[in-house]
């Protein structure tokens, strides 16, 4: 058997009946010589809906497909790092189980890892269009949220759950610094891994699909997630001294964007 050389890890909470299309369309679109090569691991938080015994029949028609059940933890970004850091391969994926983040765009992914450290596939790319169905009100939510994570990195789509990197990067930074509460597992990863400097992030653009089975995990409570995860990456890169004037920066604009945003409705 050949060495494992690529992992995709799918955090699912319960996800059964959306296992059996990722992994059919996942190794579909591999194709004989990645699929050899590729191993697929869900981390799964006890759902107890029959995904397990799906995957199970999954891995006996041949598929390198595994799962892991966690018990005594909950949550999405601690679910990924687990996987990462159970995987064998060197180039590992992140995508959600739900089918937004296409299994067609992986090749891609994994492809462009050989030479990027980062890859993020990203909503926000000429062509790509997320939002144009989106409510007014979820439009401004996800750019605020996109603008606030700006000075922290370049990349286009920091809120992106669909990313990939290379293990190495991982295993040199300390286990205890990456945060497993935060939502935004792809944002945490970028600013704290020792990334070289010049050119870090490659990215894949991708149209983010529609959920037709099971329902999202995301609440209220992830918006106030998302800005207790920003205030703590803040001080990381720039220091707590710097936090006060970049609250009172934000704020600025934060208002001014409102304003905008009012005169335009009014
Ligand atoms: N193991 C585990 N998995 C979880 C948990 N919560 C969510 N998941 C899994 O994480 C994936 C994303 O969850 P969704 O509930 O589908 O989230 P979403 O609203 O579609 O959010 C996605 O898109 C956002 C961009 O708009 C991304 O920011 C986000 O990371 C995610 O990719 C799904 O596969 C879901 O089963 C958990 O507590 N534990
Ligand atoms: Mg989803």
């Amino acid at each position: 058997m050949a060495a494992i050389e690529n992992s995709v890890i799918v955090p699912a909470y319960h996800e059964k009946l959306n296992i059996k299309p990722l992994t059919t369309r996942l190794f579909a679109a591999l194709g004989n010589e990645f699929s050899k090569t590729t191993e697929l691991i869900f981390v799964d938080d006890n759902s107890q809906d029959g995904s397990v015994e799906e995957v199970d029949k999954l891995h006996k028609n041949g598929y390198n497909v595994r799962i892991i059940v966690r018990t005594d933890e909950r949550g999405l970004s601690s679910a990924v790092l687990r996987g990462f850091y159970e995987a064998k391969g060197e180039y590992l994926v992140c995508m959600d189980a739900d089918l937004q983040h296409p299994p067609e765009s992986v090749p891609q992914l994994l492809e462009k890892l050989r030479n990027y450290p980062f890859v993020l596939g990203t909503r926000y790319a000429p062509g790509v269009g997320i939002d144009k169905d989106w409510p007014l009100h979820r439009r401004i939510i996800s750019n605020g949220a996109r603008c606030l994570a700006k000075p922290l990195t370049s990349a286009s789509d920091p809120m992106s759950g669909f990313f990939g990197l290379q293990k190495k990067y991982l295993l040199e930074a300390p286990k205890d610094s990456l945060n497993a509460e935060g939502f935004k597992v792809a944002l945490d990863l970028m600013v704290k891994l020792p990334l070289p400097p010049k050119d870090p992030i490659g990215e894949v653009p991708f149209s983010f699909g529609v959920r037709t089975e099971g329902e999202s995990k995301l609440s209220g409570k992830v918006i106030v997630q998302y800005l207790v995860q920003l205030k703590e990456l803040y001080i990381y890169r720039f220091g707590a001294a710097n936090l006060l004037t970049f609250i009172v920066i934000w704020s600025v604009l934060i208002m001014y964007l409102l304003f905008v945003i009012y005169s335009s409705l009014f």
